[in-house]
């Protein structure tokens, strides 16, 4: 087993990061591998944050979820990470607007993982993958869903992934501090999105939530 380095500049470069990275699980050497290659792409940036993947691997233990959705997969860093933290029969759908960093970058790393039969891909613009889990009477049969594309879409991505996940489910929404620039007054697009979802999700009672402050920001919600 590899042992978990980060991946962030943030984490790079604060020592109680480190430490706790360093303390926590190790990930699998076919994850530090994704990892290590996707560090090579010019679009690094948008790698998941290594504590928040490590984290939220946990919660797919904890809950013993088996069907779960990725919104967003970029080089692939998140669905694989849900397949090696479920049991073997757990299914993780991934879903993404283009394969182009996938293709690229992950295929060959996850086709070689002995993880891949666990994931299903679906490349096209994530809301449409949703609308038509919905349709097709997927509604509560999801154990956990985590929600990391385009943040102008975080709203929808939410409601829909609610309509999907089962009651005692989970919805881990990353990115909810962006940068810190959802706690400045002036917010472009992106912010504004962000941070009147994390105010909707305290309001909403459908709901019980938590923000923490690990990577860029998690927002953890629990459906009733
Ligand atoms: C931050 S990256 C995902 C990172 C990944 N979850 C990880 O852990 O490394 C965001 C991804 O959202 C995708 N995306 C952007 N707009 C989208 C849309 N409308 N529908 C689906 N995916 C979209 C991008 O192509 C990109 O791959």
């Amino acid at each position: 087993m590899a042992t978990v380095e980060s991946t962030k500049t943030f984490e790079r470069e604060d020592p109680r990061q480190q430490y706790c990275l360093q303390n926590s699980t190790s990930l699998e050497k076919c994850q530090m591998d994704l990892i290590e290659n996707t560090l090579k792409h010019p679009l690094a940036g948008m790698l998941g944050s290594l504590d928040v993947t490590q984290f939220c691997s946990n919660l797919i233990r904890l809950i013993d979820a088996r069907q779960i959705l990725d919104v967003g997969v970029y080089t692939g860093n998140s669905c694989l990470a849900w397949a090696v933290a479920s049991r073997p029969e757990a299914k993780v759908l991934a879903m993404d607007v283009t394969d182009q960093y996938y293709a690229a970058v992950g295929k060959e790393i996850v086709e070689k993982s002995g993880y891949v039969s666990k994931i299903e891909f679906h490349f096209q613009e994530a809301t449409k993958t949703l609308d038509g889990l919905i349709a097709n009477d997927r509604k509560s049969s999801f154990d956990f869903a985590f929600i990391d594309a385009d943040k102008i879409n975080y709203r929808n991505y939410y409601e829909k992934c609610l309509q999907l996940i089962r009651s005692g489910g989970i919805i881990a929404i990353d990115n909810a501090l962006w940068f810190n620039r959802v706690l400045q007054q002036e917010k472009d697009a992106s912010t504004t999105a962000i941070h009147e979802l994390n105010l909707h999700i305290k309001s909403d009672q459908r709901v019980y939530c938590t923000l923490l402050p690990i990577g860029d920001g998690l927002m953890l919600v629990f459906k009733k």
